[in-house]
Formats: structure tokens, sequence, C-alpha cells
């Protein structure tokens, strides 16, 4: 047994430091070296080794935190409702346990709201009496970076909203396959480095200390959450979305609600036969329990809600440069 956890404990360190060290790459320099498949497995592994033996875990395990770093050259901003992450399954097998479990744990479960899972960066606008006021980076779920004058420049991003609300509204802003494809090519041109995908360049555009490079980065958003569920009228995730798109923000209309998991294998396939049509990238489907209010009641965890997964897609090869593709 000694010479097993001898290797485990050899496992784990090597686990620890190396998923620390693209972590840095993904969410500080913007530049993974590795595909996010290879780092979903390899921190899906860290955790069935902290689970099957929780005496090795560390306090500087990735685990142990929520992603993202802070960038220094920005102001903080403090999330007091945490901006949440997200589980992931990786199969279909995995995701009907995962709906199954949740159903038979709240048979009241009546329906799902099945969304894209749009590959951007996750940002949060606050709004006094309808005027924005201050936006934000997800950063490590608590902590995120101040980058308002940056989301300023961001044409889908209103600053003043139909009504006037004091609200805070959470998304996803990304930079459009068009708009990356443009950008790579511009970049080549002058001998700069491209970006691996339009997620990283929706990344490195938003966290620029000048707002006027990220205003020529032509980036756009989806919006999908409201840090305080109160102060909505309506009682379910599709409502709140369409009580969104009321106030004038952006929100991607291919959501479905489902009641039973046929339609979300329905839906999974529709969309993963159609996500190169897209004009955006995404990494999967999101299925939410529907319901707001049993929503809260079903909870979360430190770092993602118990209410929520995501399904992730296999990866595809990334297209850093395209020749002959048209998109709608
Ligand atoms: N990327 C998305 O399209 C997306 C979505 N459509 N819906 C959610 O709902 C989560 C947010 C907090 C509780 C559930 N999250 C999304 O992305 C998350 C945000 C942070 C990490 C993932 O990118």
């Amino acid at each position: 047994m000694a010479e097993q956890n001898t290797d485990v404990q050899t496992e784990y360190n090597q686990l620890k430091n190396q998923i620390k060290q693209w972590s840095i790459e993904y969410y500080q320099n913007d530049k993974p070296s590795v595909e996010d498949n290879v780092y979903d497995q390899n921190y899906r592994r860290l955790q069935e080794i902290e689970e099957a033996h929780p005496e090795l875990i560390t306090e500087d395990s990735p685990t142990q935190n929520v992603g993202g770093q802070i960038l220094s050259g920005f102001n903080k901003v403090n999330h007091d409702i945490p901006m949440l992450s997200l589980g992931d399954v990786f199969s279909e097998e995995e995701l009907s346990d995962f709906i199954n479990r949740l159903n038979n744990n709240y048979p009241q479960i009546k329906q799902y709201n099945c969304e894209l899972k749009i590959d951007g960066l996750a940002i949060s606008l606050r709004y006094e009496d309808g005027i924005l006021v201050q936006g934000s980076t997800r950063g490590n779920g608590t902590i995120g970076e101040d980058i308002t004058t940056n989301l300023k420049t961001i044409e889908s991003i209103p600053q003043k909203l139909t009504r006037p609300v004091t609200i805070e509204v959470r998304g996803e802003c990304y930079m459009p396959k068009a708009s990356f494809v443009k950008l790579n090519d511009q970049r080549e041109k002058n001998g700069e480095s491209v970006f691996a995908n339009p997620r990283n360049a929706a990344a490195g555009s938003l966290r620029q200390l000048d707002s006027k490079v990220t205003a020529e980065r032509k980036l756009s958003t989806f919006m999908y959450n409201v840090a305080d569920y109160n102060d909505l009228e309506t009682t379910t995730q599709d409502g709140l979305l369409e009580e969104l798109k009321d106030l004038g923000f952006a929100i991607n209309p291919t959501y479905r609600v489902i009641e039973n998991m046929d339609d979300v294998n329905d839906y999974i396939q529709y969309y993963t036969q159609r996500r190169d049509e897209l004009s955006y990238g995404i990494d999967g489907i999101v299925i939410k329990e529907n319901d707001l209010a049993l929503q809260e009641e079903i909870g979360t965890t430190v770092k993602v809600p118990k209410w929520a997964i995501a399904y992730k897609f296999p990866p595809e090869e990334v297209k850093t440069k395209l020749i002959d593709i048209e998109w709608t």
C-alpha cells in the first residue's frame, strides 16, 4: 500500500503543478499551450485522486480555488454574489446520469432550459436606475477585474436599459468567428502572434488596459443570468432570458425549454451538427432546471450550481485561418 501511495503522491504533485501552469497560461496570459479537453481530463484526474485520497489535498491545489487569476493592471471588483462556474459532463450517458439523479432528488422538476454554451469570457454588468455603472470579468468567481471602459465600447451592451431598474446581469462576451479570422489575418500580416481560438481572442481583447484596442476588436455578448433573481418578474430561466431581451440585452435565441431527456438529446444532436454554421464559437450545451425558485432550493456548491450542467462537445480542430467558408 505504501508503495502505491508514493506513486499516487507523485502523480498528484505532478498533476497539481502541471494544471497550475496551464491555468496561468489560460487565465492570465490568454495563451493556453493545451486544448481545453486535455486540461479538463487532467483536472478530472486530479479530482479523482482527491476524492480517493482526501488526505493528499493541499491548500494550493487548483481544485481549492475557482479558476481565473486577476491581472494587476485593473481595479478589483468584489462579486458580492459569486459568479459560479459550471460542472462538466463529456458524454450523453454522464448527462442522463446527472439529469436522472436530479429528477430523483427533486421529483417536482418539470422543465429544463437548454442553452448553447457560448465559448467566451464571463462578464458581469451592474446597472443603477437603468444606467450602466460598472462592468467586470468573472475573475476567480468572487474577485473580478473592473473593465467598465472596455465593455462600454461593445455595441451589444446597452448603456441605458429600457426601464430604470437597478440590476446586475451576467453573461458571456465573445468574438464572432468572422472577426476572429480577420483579426488573425491582420496580426499575421503585422508579424504578430495569432490567437489560438475566438475565446482567447475575446479574453485578450477585453483585458486590454487601452479601451481603444478593445473597441477595434468587434466583440459581442449574450447575457443569460442575473445576480439576484428578486430583481425579476419572471419565475423561470426562459422567462429570465425574455426579460433581459426586453431590457435591451442581447440574448441567444437558440434556447429551448424541454421536458424529457429525449428532447435534450435532440437539442444536442441538432446543434452538434450545426456548430460550424453558427457565427460564434460554442463549446457545449448548458442544461438548467427551468424554475428559478427550485434552482434556489437545489442550491450550489462553492463553485458550481447543482441545478445546471455543461455537456461539453468533443474537441474539434481549431480553425485559426479559413480560406473559403462563408458564415451566415
Ligand atoms: N457560456 C455560456 O453560454 C453559459 C450559459 N449559457 N449559462 C451559464 O449559466 C451558469 C452561470 C451561473 C450559473 C449557471 N453559464 C455559462 O457559462 C459559464 C459562466 C462561467 C463559466 C461558464 O463559461
